[in-house]
């Protein structure tokens, strides 16, 4: 990541300060690397400390400061703590991107209450958390912002993942809203849906479920979080300046052509 192709140019985030939630991993970190390298100042957070500090300091190594507070997004306490921080060391916030989140594999049927819950708490009522704070700097500071939400492709549900699938489907329309409702306030709201991604998260699906993920889509491949990661920037960045509202889906095609099972395909649907 240190030496991969960037698609845009060095001005677009220059000095730019963009809040990247869930950096130390997958898409979070390809997103800290490219912001990085194209002269962004970088905050992020997890929940991990270590991975933090794993993540800081291979940046370090190759020059790049970046911010990394442990925080998580399901603790509004520690989302303010950490949205006090950035005008003390930055002075401001650009683009915010709310990566962090996750799910884990399993049949609705057999879903426990708190099982769904966390769900939505992390990716719905966490995400929601990031966006109303930022857009309350933003008011507060009579300046412009931009909020992309990673999001995922909910179009045909998520087999095997309905509370990560009702989630999504939350932020999403969502984000159509405070689009629209945040407009006077200069504050844009887009999403990015990644199809299957190859990521650190992975690790928790099963053996059977990973099989099958190359054939979600028509290209018959995992992603790259680098792929997620320069979606992101665009539909961030000015070079959007006239898209709010909106969700774009960087899956391969999966969205046309494709099945995901998350657990591995039933016998009823084999054949
Ligand atoms: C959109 C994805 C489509 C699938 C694509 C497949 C390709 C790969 C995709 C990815 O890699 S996506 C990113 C993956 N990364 C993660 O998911 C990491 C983040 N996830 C988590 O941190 C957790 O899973 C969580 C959902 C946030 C839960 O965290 P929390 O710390 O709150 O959990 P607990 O307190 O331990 O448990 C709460 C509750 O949830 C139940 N539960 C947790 N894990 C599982 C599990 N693996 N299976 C079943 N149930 C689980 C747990 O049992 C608790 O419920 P109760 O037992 O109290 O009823
Ligand atoms: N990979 C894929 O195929 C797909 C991924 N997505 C979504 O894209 C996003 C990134 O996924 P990916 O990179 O694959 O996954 P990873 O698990 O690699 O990264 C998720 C990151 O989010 C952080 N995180 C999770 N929960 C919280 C929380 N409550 N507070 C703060 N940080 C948190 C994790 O750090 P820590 O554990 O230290 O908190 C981790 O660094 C996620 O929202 C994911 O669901 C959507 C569709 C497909």
């Amino acid at each position: 990541m240190a030496e991969r192709r960037i698609a845009f140019n060095d001005v677009l985030f220059r000095d730019k300060v963009v809040l990247v939630s869930g950096g130390a991993t997958g898409i979070g970190r390809a997103l800290v690397w490219i912001l990085a390298r194209s002269g962004a100042r970088v905050v992020t957070c997890g929940r991990s400390p270590d991975k933090l500090d794993a993540l800081r300091s291979e940046l370090a190594d190759h020059g790049h400061e970046v911010l990394a507070v442990p925080t998580d997004i399901r603790n509004a306490d520690a989302v303010a703590a950490l949205f006090a921080q950035m005008p003390e060391r930055h002075g401001r916030l650009d683009l915010l991107i709310n990566n962090a989140g996750g799910q884990f594999p399993q049949a609705a049927i057999d879903m426990s209450a708190n099982g769904f819950r966390a769900v939505i708490d992390n990716n719905l009522l966490g995400t929601w958390s990031m966006m109303q704070t930022a857009a309350r700097h933003w008011r507060d500071t009579n300046t412009p912002g931009s909020i992309v939400n990673v999001v995922a492709v909910v179009d045909r549900g998520i087999l095997g993942a309905a509370h990560t699938a009702a989630a999504r489907a939350g932020v999403i329309y969502l984000s159509k809203t405070v689009a629209v409702e945040w407009m006077p306030l200069n504050i844009r709201v887009n999403c990015v849906a990644p199809g299957t991604i190859f990521t650190e998260g992975m690790a928790g699906y099963p053996e059977e479920a990973k099989k099958t993920f190359a054939r979600s889509n028509p290209m018959l491949r995992l992603g790259d979080p680098w792929e997620i990661a320069e979606a992101c920037l665009f539909i961030g960045s000015d070079a959007s300046s006239f898209t709010t509202g909106e969700i774009l889906r960087v899956d391969g095609g999966g969205q046309l052509w494709g099945e995901q099972w998350t657990q591995g395909k039933p016998d009823y649907f084999a054949g």
